[in-house]
């Protein structure tokens, strides 16, 4: 799978199943052994759409870039353990992927990264949504519906908290100029594409977005009515067909599942994990430390700050480090910003 990294260690190398000298499993011998891999695209109603590599399962004998839609269910030694869209997983029974076949998942491998919410800021109880991602595609219409700021914020933060990063796709710039938009973004310093439908049916600023994606598996989020589904469909054509969720998951021809879809480019060259609308995005999860990390020239600043400091609070260090002009010219703005960010997890205004 053409996944940027991979997160399997030698051990799960070596433990590829081998069709040709595979030894019989002994009774002693642990069943996630003998586990082929693969990674969820799909969930379901407690049903998995796993992506398994052919030559996972029949020792090189088919081509390298064939792969199988196996549809797993999870294995009762997993106990609680949640799997998400995004997740490497072992699996075991019947991997064949025909259209009765059932595996089970029996292992889910550390993850890279994890995009969480909560219900709202104040809710404990936190929601995995995608493992394993690289860049959360925050997108945006610059009109129609207007831009929410405040949402826009929440998805940076969730993203930094992830350990991903952000890239805001401005939509709809044919109903307004994305200027005074992106000179409000500026100090945040988060890389952006601007796209617009064209009356020819296809899509200006593609190309800056396929660049951006590249080589990347990327999280697409928005407020419905952003033109999410446009680009998806523009980027991937015959998105669903494409990894056989059509047929084994909904078995209807459009994505109905209330989680995420990931969805590989065209070329094999990185992956777009599609997610329905939201509305909000609850933060309760977040760690100020783990977002300022994503601030190098203000975390510097923070030796000063008193233990278990907000980072916006009157004993912060960081307003002393910033006026001494050690975050440079851009750093009040930038603290500006951060200070922004870590607020949002406090105004409830339902957006
Ligand atoms: N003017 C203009 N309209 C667009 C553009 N992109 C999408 N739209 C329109 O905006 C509307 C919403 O687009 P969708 O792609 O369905 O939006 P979505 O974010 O997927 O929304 P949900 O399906 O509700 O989640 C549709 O009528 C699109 O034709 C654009 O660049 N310019
Ligand atoms: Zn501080």
């Amino acid at each position: 799978m053409a996944r940027p990294t991979s997160s399997y260690d030698e051990s799960d190398a070596r433990i590829r199943p081998n069709k040709r000298n595979s030894r019989p499993r002994s009774k002693d011998r642990p069943a996630h052994l003998d586990a082929v891999p693969g990674m969820v695209t799909a969930v379901d109603r407690g049903r998995y759409t796993v992506l398994v590599s052919d030559s996972d399962a029949d020792d090189g004998g088919v081509g390298v870039d064939g792969e199988r839609v196996v549809t797993a269910m999870r294995a009762r030694e997993l106990g609680r353990k949640g799997i998400v869209v995004g997740d490497d997983v072992a699996l075991v029974g019947d991997v064949s992927g025909s259209p009765d076949a059932l595996a089970r998942v029996v292992r889910v491998h550390p993850r890279r990264t994890l995009l969480r919410r909560s219900a709202d800021d104040t809710d404990p109880v936190e929601r995995a949504i995608v493992a394993n991602a690289d860049q959360l595609v925050v997108v945006s219409a610059l009109a129609n519906p207007e831009p929410r700021p405040r949402l826009i914020d929440r998805c940076l933060v969730a993203a930094y908290d992830a350990g991903m990063s952000p890239l805001l796709a401005l939509t709809k710039a044919d109903l307004a100029d994305p200027a005074p938009f992106l000179r409000s973004y500026a100090p945040l310093e988060v890389p952006s594409v601007v796209t617009s439908t064209t009356d020819a049916d296809g899509t200006d600023g593609l190309e800056a977005l396929r660049d951006a994606l590249r080589g990347r598996v990327s999280v697409l989020v928005g407020h419905s009515g952003v033109g999410k589904s446009t680009l998806v469909n523009a980027l991937v054509p015959d998105a669903l067909r494409a990894i056989g969720v059509v047929n084994v998951v909904t078995g209807r021809g459009r994505h109905t599942s209330t989680s995420a879809v990931a969805l590989r480019l065209p070329g094999g060259d990185g992956w777009v994990i599609d997610t329905p609308g939201i509305r909000s995005f609850g933060l309760a999860h977040v760690d100020p430390e783990r977002i300022i990390t994503h601030f190098p020239d203000l975390e510097a600043g923070t030796d000063e700050c008193p233990r278990g400091c907000s980072h916006d609070e009157e004993e912060c260090g960081l307003d002393a480090w910033v006026a001494s002009g050690q975050a440079g010219p851009a750093g009040a703005s930038r603290l500006e910003s951060l200070r922004r960010l870590l607020r949002t997890r406090q105004i409830q205004t339902g957006d």
